[in-house]
């Protein structure tokens, strides 16, 4: 890859000598994205997010407080760090007098943790200094969690989106983040690779799979919402969250201020969400484009909207989660 925007962990610089000997064991694809995807564990990585799963694995070690967010790419995961960063810090940073509130100078991603990306950019990060109750995320697929987090009490969040507009937001953030990468690349064929699951982080539909049922067996610990629900009823969605988080009571001008001070109009318009690139080299205003549910009409053509509907018909049958569009 050679874009200017494109994030360190996107490349193959700095792998450990470890990485090099499993990746040369390793499936490999050639992505829409990257030259090379490597499947490990069921799913398809960059060779530097795959490096930053390794570690985590490894060194991660969850405390009973934590609080991880987990989303597949594109499907809310700035939008639900911003709200849940919020929620938590609403007595240090009360959003009414919100004149210095940390969200309105700071990207999320910078308020909250990306645990693979940080092991790779940083792997002595130390997660201990962080203040408690700590709050990160990943795309980490659920059986490739760290065992600490599915052995400790920690709570998990995890967004799911409908995947229509989960791929053509990836295809918009593609084309963004690497231009001469993608610029020749037809979306028929980005569309047959995510509904065969050759994606990064793919196959999405496992990654919802196991997370859905992973809430229905133990929903003290793992919530499931959707971008679609959060974005319809906002406000009682995070009600849902602050109760499952423990959170205590919370008033109602509470819960406004924090859905509107977190609403796409309100993030994507601030300075440091429009200019400026996070430290990894990727844009902020990258991760703010329309912020809608069924905005895939714009990009998808009915018969490639009908290739992945059939993909999520073959894949979510009898599940018991359904995708409101
Ligand atoms: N505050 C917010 N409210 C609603 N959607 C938001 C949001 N912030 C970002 N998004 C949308 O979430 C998607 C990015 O997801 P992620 O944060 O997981 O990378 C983008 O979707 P679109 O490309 O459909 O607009 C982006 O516009
Ligand atoms: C994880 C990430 C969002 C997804 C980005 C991504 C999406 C699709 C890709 O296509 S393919 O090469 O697999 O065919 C590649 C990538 C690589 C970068 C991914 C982003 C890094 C941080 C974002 O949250």
């Amino acid at each position: 890859m050679s874009s200017s925007s494109v994030p360190a962990y996107l490349g193959d610089e700095d792998l450990t000598q470890e990485t090099r000997d499993l990746i040369s064991s390793l499936a490999k694809e050639k992505g829409w994205l990257v030259s090379e995807m490597y499947q490990y564990q069921g799913r398809w990585h960059t060779q530097a997010l795959l490096q930053g799963i390794l570690i985590c694995q490894k060194r991660f070690e969850a405390k009973d407080s934590d609080i991880i967010l987990v989303t597949n790419p594109k499907s809310g995961t700035t939008w639900l760090k911003a709200l849940v960063y919020a929620l938590l810090n609403r007595h240090k940073f009360p959003v009414s007098s919100s004149g210095n509130h940390p969200l309105l100078v700071t990207n999320p991603h910078l308020l909250v943790p990306f645990l693979e990306g940080v092991y790779y950019e940083s792997p002595d990060f130390a997660f201990s200094g962080l203040p408690s109750p700590r709050l990160m995320n990943t795309h980490i697929s659920h059986p490739s969690l760290p065992e600490s987090v599915k052995s400790s009490s920690c709570k998990i969040v995890y967004c799911c989106r409908n995947p229509k507009d989960m791929f053509v937001s990836l295809w918009h953030f593609g084309k963004k983040l690497a231009p001469e990468e993608t610029a020749a690349y037809p979306i028929e064929k980005a569309v047959k690779a995510f509904c065969e699951g050759k994606f990064i982080g793919g196959p999405f539909w496992d990654h919802i799979l196991e997370y859905w049922y992973a809430s229905r067996e133990n929903p003290n610990k793992v919530l499931f919402v959707t971008y679609e629900d959060l974005k319809k009823q906002t406000g009682a969605e995070m009600k849902r969250i602050a109760e499952f988080l423990g959170c205590g009571f919370i008033e109602e001008g509470e819960v406004r201020d924090i859905v509107k001070l977190c609403s796409f109009e309100s993030l994507s318009n601030l300075e440091v969400n429009r200019q400026g690139k996070l430290p990894n080299g990727m844009e902020t205003k990258t991760f703010f484009r329309k912020g809608e549910i069924g905005g895939w009409r714009d990009t998808l053509s009915e018969s490639l909207a009908a290739e992945i509907d059939r993909t999520i018909e073959e894949k979510f049958h009898g599940s018991g989660l359904i995708f409101s569009s």
